[in-house]
């Protein structure tokens, strides 16, 4: 018994030793493992902090690459100006196709000055070509059927004077001028001009457009330049029949076209664009948008090669947003700005009034609106009143007809007949209302219009500038009177700064909305989002 006692106890005592030996050697690895956890754990601070510290060194160094090269660029661009505001050294100066009249050499340059600092005129030339500007249309040679055309102006208009030169020198341009200032013949003289002095032959000149009604007034413009010339022009829109224009284009030597025709035509294998050599996005900015990017790559994709064919790019505005992609289809091009266009600016000669109101405000407000413009000697006097959707043009036409009001109306809910008769008619003067959508925001040039309504305010400030424009053209006086409501208070800022840059008085209801501003855009349809379902699946929207 007394050894079984004593054997149990050495049992438990060697037990107990080997449990305490375990329990130290747990200890030991688990203080191994913590000292080891500790120092990877440092280890890897070490590494982390050491990386931090490169890339935030990386960075900064990159940030002051940054910073030095757009200082050194800016002073590049900034010396480039002055040298171009400081031009012209008084000899004649030539360059492909072009040679500087010697009556334009022997101008004093501080004539030459004068013009470029009255017109507020900013030149970037890559090529230093240091081309004058025109102050006259018999300081440049064209050919003669063309002069005959343009010389009842009386001289040309800023963007036509300085932009001619470098388009006759066959250089890409982007030029941004004032609404109503004479865009289309800047382009359209060089284009016709090159084709008959350097006897061209085939389809040459391809001149894009965002609208149906904005195509056909290029082409009748392009048509009355060539008016006396074996030269052949088409117009390639949607809402009418494909067959003649199929015809007609192969014998063309000039087509102006809106996308979606144009690509279906490209699709049925109709069109060839391979011996295009000039051309133009007009209304730029609005083609380079999302809603039309694919299509307008898909055309210029057709074209030759950037070096092998001029391109140029006209509009009154040129937000920032689209010139990456505008430089990607254009080789080393001139830009040309007539007044500070690097600011979103509306023509000066419009009187701007804004009015704040309610939304529910809006139909009583444009039925006093429209007997205040259109009263008295103003009886007669041409409307443009701009609704946001079609739908709202509905409501509107119905109420200016139960109003008795002699109204025409283009949106895109009519035909392209109804659409076409429609302006006719407003052109014409048989009705002095126009209701529309921001189809007829852009470029439409109707003479005497004298006030535009802006019923809804439209979705960008950019579109705001256009639809204005629309009046004062041409040296012009106009009116433009908007209603602004809460619903639009996000694009105040813009509105604001617009209204001081042209020296318009910015009521004190818009103040108090702030100054921000908020595009409302959206990555598939740009900013014209709100026309399209949301529930349904992505669709393009076209224009025509
Ligand atoms: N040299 C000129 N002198 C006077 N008027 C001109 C001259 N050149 C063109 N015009 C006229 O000016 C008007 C406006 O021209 P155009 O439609 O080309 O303007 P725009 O700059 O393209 O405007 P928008 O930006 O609205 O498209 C037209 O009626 C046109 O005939």
């Amino acid at each position: 018994m007394a050894k079984d006692h004593k054997d149990k106890k050495r049992k438990n005592e060697e037990e107990d030793v080997s449990v305490k030996k375990h329990k130290s050697e747990k200890k030991d690895k688990k203080e191994k493992k913590e000292k080891k956890d500790k120092k990877e754990k440092k280890d890897k601070k070490e590494k982390k902090d050491k990386k931090d510290k490169k890339d935030k060194e990386e960075k900064k160094d990159k940030e002051e690459k940054k910073d030095k090269k757009e200082k050194k660029d800016k002073k590049e661009k900034k010396e480039k100006k002055l040298d171009i505001a400081q031009v012209p050294q008084g000899k004649a100066l030539s360059s492909a196709g072009y040679t500087q009249s010697e009556s334009l050499t022997k101008l004093p340059e501080s004539e030459i000055k004068d013009f470029l600092t009255s017109n507020e005129v900013s030149i970037e030339d890559p090529h230093s070509l240091n081309l004058r500007p025109l102050l006259s249309f018999d300081q440049i040679d064209l050919d003669s059927k063309v002069s005959s055309v343009i010389n009842k102006f009386p001289k040309p208009t800023p963007i036509q004077s300085v932009s001619w030169p470098f388009l006759l020198s066959n250089k890409d341009v982007i030029g941004v001028a004032e609404t109503g200032s004479g865009k289309t013949f800047a382009f359209g003289v060089p284009a016709i001009n090159n084709i008959l002095t350097l006897n061209k032959k085939g389809l040459k000149v391809l001149c894009i457009s965002p609208t149906r009604e904005l195509a056909l007034q290029i082409y009748d413009n392009l048509v009355e330049l060539t008016a006396n010339t074996d030269i052949n022009c088409v117009a390639i829109y949607g809402g009418v029949s494909k067959d003649d224009q199929v015809k007609k284009l192969r014998n063309a030597n000039v087509a102006v076209a809106t996308p979606g025709r144009l690509v279906d035509l490209l699709n049925d294998g109709s069109v060839d664009l391979s011996s295009i050599d000039y051309l133009v996005l007009d209304e730029a900015d609005r083609m380079l948008e999302k809603g039309f990017e694919e299509d307008i790559k898909a055309i210029i994709g057709s074209t030759p090669d950037k070096s092998n064919r001029q391109t140029l790019m006209f509009t009154a505005t040129w937000p920032k947003e689209v010139r990456d992609l505008a430089s990607t289809f254009m080789n080393q091009p001139i830009k040309v700005s007539i007044g500070d266009r690097d600011e979103l600016a509306a023509n000066k000669r419009i009187t701007q009034i804004v009015e704040v109101i309610e939304p529910y405000d809006k139909e009583k407000k444009l039925l006093q609106l429209l007997s205040k413009y259109q009263s008295g000697n103003h009886k007669n006097d041409k409307i443009l009143i701009f609704a946001l959707y079609k739908k709202e043009a509905g409501r509107i036409e119905s109420l200016l007809h139960r109003n008795r009001y002699n109204v025409a109306a283009i949106h895109g809910d009519l035909s392209q007949q109804q659409r076409t008769q429609a302006l006719n008619s407003f052109k014409k003067g048989e009705s002095n209302l126009l209701l529309a959508t921001d189809v007829a925001a852009r470029g439409l040039d109707i003479p005497n219009v004298k006030v535009v309504i802006n019923l809804t305010f439209p979705l960008t400030v950019e579109d705001y500038v256009h639809r204005i424009g629309r009046t004062g053209r041409a040296g012009q006086y106009g009116t433009a009177h908007t209603l602004f409501t809460e619903h639009e208070k996000h694009l105040s800022g813009g509105l604001m700064n617009i209204l001081r840059g042209a020296n318009q008085p910015v009521p004190e209801e818009l103040l108090k909305f702030g100054g921000h501003t908020k595009k409302k855009t959206h990555s598939a349809y740009g900013a014209f989002y709100k026309d399209v379902d949301m529930t349904k699946t992505a669709k393009k929207i076209k224009f025509d």
